[in-house]
């Protein structure tokens, strides 16, 4: 099919172009009703993205703007609880990475920070407070969830848990457009993603006066990282802030687009490829000042609160991840560039390093 042919059927545009960062939009729609091709070029746009920039914009989704409006007034309503009341719910271990985490706690860093990740939670702890919450059922590590505390605390888990299940079959369609994107069979990876080992963090970063962030040049709402897992569902309210760092080196700020979800590939993920795949670094800072007005021009008041929700999918624990077929070997002359390892040992590390 001629690509100007392409276009017309799948419309994809830009949702950032700065500094060679190029960020698609992609109507993910036509990958459930389309055609075969058109399904096929939904999944080629998707992975073409991944292999460039790391990030994608995805709209028509599928998990309808209702319901993400539900889960955005009901973290609200959870972070807005007494603090008491949160830091019962704590978070424990890395294993079971569930409850809730107060502001200071976690720091995001690089690969190469962590070693000095306790300096830095010092001197510029993340202004953020998340609430994690795993897959239900597994032995042992129950989430801590609100719902022994009144009736908002029931409703919140249940509307979490219905999220959480639609953001777990919108992982696995995402999947199959790689797999497709990478000429693997269609299904290729629905075993490997099929538990749903996923965890759902609701994120509150709250209002800040903005002489903390002018007194501190290093301050930020959450540090520089790159995200652990297959992929990232990535659902932003209206005040912006988040960043990703471009081929340049510089930082271009990922504009919240309504109703659209920033999807973006994690280190496992590019490891699983063996580095075909990108898992860009981003973090997320003070909101960019209005359009009308110069940065730093208002020095004074406070920024308004944010709240963010990131759905970080995984393969299944168990599942060992080695390199996929056709990202190495003789006929295309590159090496595995990584040893094997099971996805739980790999998170499990990954997350001892910023708690
Ligand atoms: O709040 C955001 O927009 C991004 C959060 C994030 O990158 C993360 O928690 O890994
Ligand atoms: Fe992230």
């Amino acid at each position: 099919m001629a690509s100007s042919t392409m276009q017309e059927i799948h419309p994809a545009s830009t949702a950032v172009n700065k500094d060679d960062l190029m960020i698609p939009l992609i109507d993910f729609s036509p990958f459930f009703t389309g055609t075969p091709s058109d399904k096929h070029a939904v999944a080629l746009s998707i992975t073409n993205a991944f292999k460039t920039s790391g990030f994608v914009y995805l709209k028509s989704h599928g998990i309808p703007p209702s319901v993400v409006s539900r889960v955005f007034a009901s973290s609200a309503r959870f972070f807005a609880r007494p603090q008491r009341q949160k830091d019962e719910l704590g978070w424990t271990t890395p294993q079971s990475n569930r409850g809730y985490v107060a502001i200071g706690r976690e720091k995001l860093t690089t690969v190469d920070q962590t070693n000095g990740v306790d300096d830095l939670r010092a001197s510029a702890p993340d202004i953020k407070e998340t609430m994690e919450l795993g897959r239900e059922g597994v032995e042992g590590l129950p989430n801590r969830w609100p719902d022994h505390l009144d009736d908002e605390g029931k409703d919140f888990k249940e509307t979490m848990q219905t999220f959480f299940e639609m953001c777990k079959t919108l992982h696995t369609q995402i999947m199959r457009a790689i797999a497709l994107g990478m000429s693997l069979p269609e299904h290729f990876f629905d075993d490997y993603v099929n538990e749903g080992d996923n965890n759902l963090r609701l994120l509150h970063y709250p209002a800040v006066s903005k002489e903390v962030f002018n007194k501190n040049p290093d301050q930020v709402r959450a540090g520089e990282h790159s995200d652990y897992g297959s992929v990232t569902l990535l659902f932003q309210d209206k005040h912006g802030g988040l960043q990703v760092r471009s081929p340049k080196g510089t930082f271009v700020d990922a504009i919240p687009i309504a109703d659209t979800i920033v999807v973006n590939a994690g280190d496992l993920l590019a490891r699983w490829s063996n580095d075909t795949i990108k898992s860009t670094r981003h973090r997320v800072i003070q909101p960019p000042a209005p359009v009308n007005e110069e940065p730093g021009e208002d020095n004074s008041g406070d920024y308004p609160a944010r709240y963010s929700i990131a759905y970080f999918c995984n393969p299944n624990s168990t599942k060992l991840i080695e390199a996929l077929p056709g990202t190495f070997g003789e006929d295309i002359d590159v090496a595995k560039k990584y040893a094997d390892i099971t996805a739980g040992d790999y998170l499990v590390q990954r997350l001892t390093a910023t708690y």
